[in-house]
């Protein structure tokens, strides 16, 4: 396990946890983040894009555009690169303009991303070592994503990590995405685990700002997308290079107390 002091410390932000705070923690499950924390899905975006683009006769986004705009939803992600990409045509590009071409480019966009097809997908290094980790130490888990759940639910079942979890919160399965609490909360209530002891792992300021909205302990990935910014810059628990780092970092999960939602 590597945890490091955060270097762009700021007064609101919570100390990190040391080692032997993280085993020690009494956590009863796990909320598990999809895009940048399980799976490596920017040549899926990138696929969905080209098609939309091809579709509108746009030029194709880049693919640092599309790292950064990664972890708010589909339909974020499509307005950011609509508008940016009406921009560099030299066309109107205001609000009007992009919901005049949204429908057609969100159909575009998901028959893009099902064409892709699982060719693309790479779960990254340690999740599933991670997972099993996690579950031989008595971890209900979840996965709360903000990608709707046509493209989430054939991805976790092609790569055997929906196996791991009880559900899938996807970002269409409520009306409030993270960084809004509810559907962590409704993830806890779920896995009948109260928020403070349900450690909810992700990559990104939109997980732990969802996280710190409903008090649940946040462990942040190295490796995702975090909207183009160092992960250093997140207030979070702590920052990690894999899950296995993280689950190897907790001690064995305290029995779960079901707490219904008001
Ligand atoms: O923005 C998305 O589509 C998904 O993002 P998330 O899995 O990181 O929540
Ligand atoms: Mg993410």
């Amino acid at each position: 396990m590597r945890i490091s002091r955060c270097a762009t410390h700021v007064n609101t932000v919570m100390p990190l946890l040391t080692a032997s705070a993280w085993s020690a923690l009494p956590l009863q499950a796990v909320l598990l983040d999809l895009d940048g924390t399980l799976i490596n899905t920017l040549d899926e975006f990138d696929a969905a894009l080209a098609a939309m683009s091809q579709h509108l006769s746009l030029p194709r986004i880049a693919r640092s555009v599309i790292a950064q705009t990664i972890g708010k939803g589909s339909e974020h992600l499509v307005r950011t690169v609509l508008t940016q990409l009406l921009q560099q045509a030299q066309r109107p590009h205001d609000a009007a303009a992009v919901e005049a071409l949204f429908e057609p480019a969100m159909a575009a966009y998901f028959a893009g991303y099902e064409a892709a097809g699982m060719d693309h997908v790479k779960v990254y290094a340690g999740v599933v070592q991670g997972l099993d980790i996690l579950r031989s130490k008595g971890y209900p888990m979840g996965v709360v994503t903000n990608k709707p759940e046509r493209l989430a639910k054939p991805l976790l079942q092609a790569t055997g990590l929906a196996d791991f979890t009880e559900f899938l919160i996807a970002g269409d399965t409520y009306a409030k995405k993270k960084p809004d609490p509810f559907p962590l909360l409704q993830g806890c209530a779920r896995l009948h685990a109260s928020p403070q002891h349900t450690l909810m792992v992700g990559d990104s300021a939109n997980d732990a700002a969802a996280a710190r909205a409903a008090q649940c302990p946040v462990a942040i990935l190295r490796y995702g997308f975090n909207h183009g910014l160092p992960v250093e810059t997140i207030d979070a628990d702590g920052y990690f290079d894999s899950i296995e780092d993280i689950a190897n970092a907790l001690g064995a999960a305290q029995p779960a107390t079901a707490q219904p939602l008001n």
